[in-house]
């Protein structure tokens, strides 16, 4: 996860946004949206659905030129201003246009130069990125086609660089959207995900199992919540089915969750199947003193202190940190809170058990996130395994002796998980793995490795309704303190 990790594991995520599958928002009149988003000097005001198309293509080279996160862009708080001025309905057309441009990015990018009769010049980053806007709604939304290829091409008249542009976009759309069918644009293997994060996959699971996490990145993650209190009733409740681990799924859910029953009455909260997992290898937890050392936005602290814990949730960050007392106030759950960089920390008495959910590069969260595969590279893993190497070493002086240790995140990347508990224990050690049982992640056994550490992919946890299959990318190692 990013350094602020403001994704991890969908936890407590109020509003979702998972690629719109169709129909669309107000089908009815499926490109209104009047805005006064300006570009070059035009107001977009002045054609219906043309500021979400431009803004779409805007926020698109942000991510992929800038390699700016989506979630910070796409908020309607505090995201891109030319978002932030769009109508709401016009916001989830953006979101659904952006997702699905990233997720099937290699697709479109080949169904695209196949419908070229030369290829686009190479510094043309403003045109592609219009094309691949126009290309998402043609041929996976439910946009008509017409609108789509049109205000493409009204975009360009709006970009000074794309201008000259308008004829080919006209002929490239069209020709996408009378081929599509016999394209025949079933996505290619791996094509999808980023040279570098195809790299790293095939070198720590092997070519077929980096293709099986690919073809999973192609479907947006369902709704997992956990449960206060009785699971298999808030299945019943709420349509949805209990997990083995406890985890109530209610497949793919595309608006806000606040409306939901339960939630206002604090009864459940937001959290993927497997961002559940790593508290749970505390065992039984009543009592204990425990520490959450990256705790915002709290979806452990939560776990931990409906278990019965004593938790002193500490975070880095102020604004998470008041989002994690947001929704503990909600789930009313009482916990110490923290505000500090855990190495300044310096706790009176030791503790029973410590959780480090470390900030890290975030790649098993693709399926909801999947801006992932394009703003972080290796460079960037490299050096988050880094800071947790360092953020690992100043929790273990936490912890008494006999107490145990969780380290977690949701990266797939060994250099984040298997290879940092390596490094950690050639330097500490009075820790050893204390490694999870069968038994104790019921149906998700094959979760566990040789070691006795929990890699969850998202490819596991297979399901006929692939809209009910999978989990995040998760590392969990239990370590205990001689
Ligand atoms: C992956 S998120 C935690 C998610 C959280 N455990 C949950 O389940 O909701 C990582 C958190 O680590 C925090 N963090 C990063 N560096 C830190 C540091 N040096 N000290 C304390 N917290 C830090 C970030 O602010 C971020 O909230």
């Amino acid at each position: 996860m990013s350094a602020d990790t403001p994704r991890r594991g969908g936890n407590f995520d109020a509003t979702r946004s998972a690629p719109r599958k169709k129909p669309l928002p107000g089908k009815s009149a499926p490109f209104g949206g009047h805005d006064s988003y300006v570009q070059d000097g035009y107001s977009a005001g002045d054609r219906p659905g043309l500021g979400a198309r431009l803004v779409a293509a805007k926020l698109l080279s942000a991510i992929v030129d800038a390699r700016t996160s989506a979630d910070g862009l796409l908020d309607g708080g505090n995201g891109h201003p030319g978002f932030r001025a769009l109508e709401g309905r016009d916001q989830g057309l953006v979101k659904a246009i952006i997702l699905t441009a990233l997720r099937f990015r290699g697709t479109i990018e080949r169904a695209i130069d196949r419908c070229l009769d030369r290829p686009l010049p190479p510094n043309a980053t403003a045109l592609r990125h219009i094309l691949h806007v126009g290309a998402a709604q043609v041929l996976y939304l439910d946009v008509p086609d017409s609108a789509a290829v049109d205000l493409a091409v009204a975009a360009c008249a709006v970009d000074s660089r794309s201008q000259r542009f308008g004829g080919m976009v006209n002929a490239v759309l069209r020709r996408l959207a009378r081929e599509k069918e016999s394209l025949k644009l079933v996505s290619k293997p791996g094509e999808n995900v980023p040279e570098w994060l195809m790299q790293r996959l095939v070198a720590a699971y092997g070519k077929e199992r980096a293709l099986a996490i690919a073809a999973a990145h192609l479907t947006p993650a369902p709704l997992d919540i956990t449960v206060k209190g009785d699971a298999a009733l808030w299945a019943e409740k709420l349509g949805g089915i209990l997990l083995p681990t406890g985890t109530v799924r209610l497949g793919a859910f595309d608006g806000p969750v606040t409306g939901l029953p339960g939630f206002a009455e604090g009864a459940w909260w937001v959290q993927d199947a497997a961002a559940a997992l790593p508290a749970k290898l505390f065992g039984d937890v009543a009592g204990l003193r425990i520490a959450d050392l990256c705790a915002a936005p709290g979806g452990k602290t939560a776990q931990l202190a409906s278990a019965g814990a004593k938790v002193t949730a500490l975070d880095i960050n102020a604004n998470r940190m008041k989002r994690l007392q947001e929704n503990l106030g909600r789930l009313q759950l009482e916990v110490e809170t923290v505000v500090t960089d855990l190495a300044r920390y310096m706790p009176e008495t030791p503790f029973d058990a410590v959780l480090v959910d470390s900030p890290c590069s975030s790649t098993g969260t693709i399926r909801r996130h999947p801006d992932v595969a394009y703003t972080k590279d290796a460079a960037e893993v490299e050096k988050l395994a880094e800071v947790q190497a360092r953020l690992l070493g100043e929790a273990a002086r936490m912890v008494r002796p006999g107490g145990l240790l969780v380290f977690s995140n949701c990266s797939l990347d060994p250099e984040e998980g298997e290879h940092m508990i390596t490094r950690f224990l050639a330097t500490h050690g009075d820790f050893s793995v204390d490694p999870v049982r069968a038994e104790e992640l019921p149906g998700l056994e094959a979760a566990i490795d040789s070691r006795g550490m929990l890699r969850t992919r998202p490819d596991m946890l297979p399901a006929e309704d692939p809209k009910l299959a999978g989990l995040d990318g998760f590392f969990a190692a239990r370590l205990r303190k001689a």
